[in-house]
């Protein structure tokens, strides 16, 4: 299926595959995953299970999907509260904590199915586990961390998937202005001086690889694997 939605300026248009959720098709859901931008895992409110079974799949994504994958969860049959067996707030704390976008759908009323595909089309959800931040021009590599070695993973746009991963030393110097970016959600939780230095180095890659999203996959060489989250 196909679906075009618009936000703001951009259409969006998204190349949908829709996988058998039963256990005995899941070792089929690596060629549905692989590659994909984003994914959707839609349990049902009115069964548990389903809700426990979702979180077996998002481990599943973190552990072999693309590591830039945006993970959506729906949870389905909201027509359906009466018999509601998974509170919509208890959903949301385990979609806020894995960084996931939320939102409860009715398939049979249409209900919140394009706003779905909007919030995933949003840049601030356009890596998951990601988080909005300002890069701010001025902003000085802080003078402990120049020498150091950013270990980063690019991912080009386009429609060829290619990927590269570059060590590099990170130089002391301010930020260039590129705008509003996005930090990854490893860094969040970075030290900060951390986080400055590999702000300042994703400054100066961005005129290095003109091509390439650097926002999207980062590894910090630091921190844990920033896409396994236990
Ligand atoms: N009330 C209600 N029923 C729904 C809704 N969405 C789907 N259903 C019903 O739920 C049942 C299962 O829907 P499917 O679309 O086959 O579910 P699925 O998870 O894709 O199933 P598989 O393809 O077998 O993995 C069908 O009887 C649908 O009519 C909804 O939003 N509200």
């Amino acid at each position: 299926m196909t679906k075009t939605v618009q936000y703001q300026n951009e259409l969006h248009k998204f190349l949908i595959w829709d996988t058998a959720g039963q256990e005995r098709f899941r070792a089929l859901a690596p060629m549905y995953y692989r590659g994909s931008a984003a994914a959707i895992i839609v349990y049902d409110i009115t069964k548990e299970e389903t809700f426990s079974t979702l979180k077996n799949w998002v481990r599943e994504l973190r552990q072999h999907g693309p590591p830039s994958i945006v993970v959506a969860i729906a949870g389905n049959k909201c027509d359906l509260t009466d018999v509601r067996e998974v509170m919509e707030r208890d959903a949301k704390d385990y979609a806020d904590s894995i960084h996931a976008i939320f939102v409860e759908t009715s398939a049979k009323n249409a209900i919140n199915i394009n706003e779905l595909f909007i919030e995933i089309s949003k840049p601030k959800n356009s890596i998951h586990g990601c988080q909005p931040a300002v890069w701010r021009q001025g902003l000085q590599t802080p003078k402990t961390a120049i020498g150091a070695k950013a270990k980063l993973l690019l991912t080009t746009r386009g429609p060829t998937l290619m990927k590269k991963q570059v060590v590099l030393d990170v130089a002391g110097g301010p930020v260039p202005a590129i705008g509003n970016c996005l930090v990854p959600w490893s860094l969040l939780h970075a030290k900060r001086t951390q986080r400055n230095w590999l702000l300042g180095t994703l400054g100066r890659l961005q005129q290095v690889f003109p091509n390439a999203d650097l926002c999207r996959g980062l590894w910090c060489a630091k921190g844990p694997h920033p896409w396994l989250l236990t």
